[in-house]
């Protein structure tokens, strides 16, 4: 991992989402899908996940859910059962209540919380599987009350048709029961413009590579999107004192998950800075992926020294990670001025890996800066909010002529008028109409 000087350091990630290319590939895909839907579909599935399908071949059945859990390990089972216990109850928290405001005049005014209809979750399954991510999707949808809550996630590559067993156990225990396996931009926009077999949906929320945070990016309007949770990304603020081994370790846990995944240690110890890059070098050479984590590292990793920690506080919020450590003697000191990260972990004992799997909060995160606008897929994902106006008699002749100037300064007479017609029958009538 390369160490650089704070003015040296220019992240590669303060572009535009994705390379011209890749933008190209996912218009292409999306506008094939839109065109074609199921025969686009299943040759963008040959093509990209070498998987020959059948157009009825492209919904899971519960059958292979059920039959996945003689496939995998009773303790993957009961650990997948106590992440969802703690997801759940973390979510529980943010429900929303409708609420109406009974005002003196007899007048209501109101918010109605609804869910929204149906839903597309996208589970990542290209380079790994990630049953973790079905119930990041799932459960804050369930939590919010939607009805239709539609999966997919790419066939396992390689050629079977098969989808990974790990995921289907997860999606069973979540209580999935429409799930298709198409993956990358195809599956994105099938969910957005719908296919002869997949009915379109209401929103499209989680996370996936490059392809995927694009697709949704471009079908955005047709239908609404959580964020654009593209490749990973860890930001670690640390100074002298902290581990250079658990900093490694946990700069390559996010490595490991993408050749576009990012990893940065920023600090204002040249000592710290330089012990980690040399311990990132050795603990590379122990991951099964480390050809993944190489290439990253190599494209996207760095190890930036700054003059002050305050300096060092400036580079995290400009470059809003997805994932933020801080891993200094006062961590709780610290956390008030940071005003761009996605997910906040304070201290050495909070691994990122603990919010990915199991403390709770979504690790579905907003990557690429986009934190600096952007949330974690949470409940409010998942509900829409109407406005209830109730206005009483009494208050639209209170109120009346006020709202008559501000529509008259706007150049609309309509708007005045469809006031004044109030105002003047009850004038007229001495105001016994009700
Ligand atoms: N930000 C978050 O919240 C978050 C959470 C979990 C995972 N992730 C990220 O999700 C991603 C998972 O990626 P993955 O690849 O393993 O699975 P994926 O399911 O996201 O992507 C696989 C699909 O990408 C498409 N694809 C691959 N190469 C392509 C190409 N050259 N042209 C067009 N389409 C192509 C294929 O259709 C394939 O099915 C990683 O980047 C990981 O960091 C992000
Ligand atoms: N770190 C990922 C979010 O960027 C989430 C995840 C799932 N499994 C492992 N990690
Ligand atoms: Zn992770």
């Amino acid at each position: 991992m390369r160490v650089v000087s704070a003015r040296d350091f220019q992240s590669k990630r303060e572009n535009d989402y994705g390379t011209p290319e890749q933008n190209e590939t996912v218009k292409s895909i999306v506008n094939s899908v839109r065109a074609e839907g199921d025969i686009a579909l299943l040759r963008y599935t040959e093509q990209l996940d070498r998987v020959k399908l059948e157009a009825s071949g492209l919904r899971v059945t519960e059958a292979e859910m059920q039959a996945a859990y003689e496939r995998v390990e009773p303790s993957f089972v009961t650990a997948i059962r106590a992440a969802a216990d703690r997801i759940r109850a973390y979510h529980d928290k943010q429900k929303r209540q409708s609420w109406m405001d009974f005002q003196a005049d007899g007048s209501i005014l109101g918010q109605i919380i609804r869910p929204l209809r149906r839903v597309g979750v996208y589970v990542p399954g290209g380079k790994a599987a990630y049953p973790s991510s079905v119930l990041m999707n799932v459960i804050p949808a369930q939590v919010a009350g939607v009805p239709e809550i539609v999966m997919v996630t790419p066939p396992a590559s390689g050629g079977e048709m098969g989808i990974n067993p790990y995921i289907l156990v997860a999606a069973a225990e979540a209580g999935v029961t429409e799930m298709y396996r198409v993956g990358g931009a195809q599956a994105i926009a099938a969910l957005a413009y719908g296919t002869e077999t997949i009915q379109p949906v209401d929103k499209i929320c989680g996370p996936g590579n490059i392809y995927v945070a694009l697709a949704k990016r471009e079908v955005y309007g047709a239908v609404n999107i959580d964020s654009l949770a593209g490749p990973s990304e860890i930001a670690v603020l640390a100074e002298e004192g902290a581990d250079p081994s658990y900093i490694a370790a946990d700069l390559l846990s996010q490595a490991e998950h993408d050749e576009m995944a990012s990893a940065i240690l920023v600090t204002p110890s040249l000592s710290l800075a330089e012990a980690v890059s040399a311990e990132v070098e050795r603990q590379l050479e122990l991951l099964p992926r480390r050809d993944i984590a190489r290439t990253s590292m190599d494209s996207y990793g760095a190890a930036v020294v700054t003059d002050s920690l305050t300096d060092a506080i400036d580079i995290i919020n400009r470059l809003a990670p997805e994932h933020l450590e801080i891993v200094t003697k006062e961590p709780m000191a610290i956390v008030g001025q940071i005003e761009n990260a996605g997910a906040i972990f304070l201290g050495p004992y909070s691994s990122e890996p603990v919010g990915d799997y199991f403390a709770g909060p979504n690790h579905i995160i907003p990557t690429n800066g986009t934190a600096r606008f952007a949330s974690p897929v949470d409940v409010d994902d998942f509900i829409k909010k109407s406005s209830l106006i109730y206005y009483s008699k009494e208050a639209l002749l209170r109120d009346g002529e006020t709202i008559m100037e501000l529509a008259r300064r706007e150049g609309l007479e309509g708007h005045a008028r469809a006031i004044g017609i109030r105002l003047d029958q009850e004038r007229n009538t001495g105001g016994t109409t009700k």
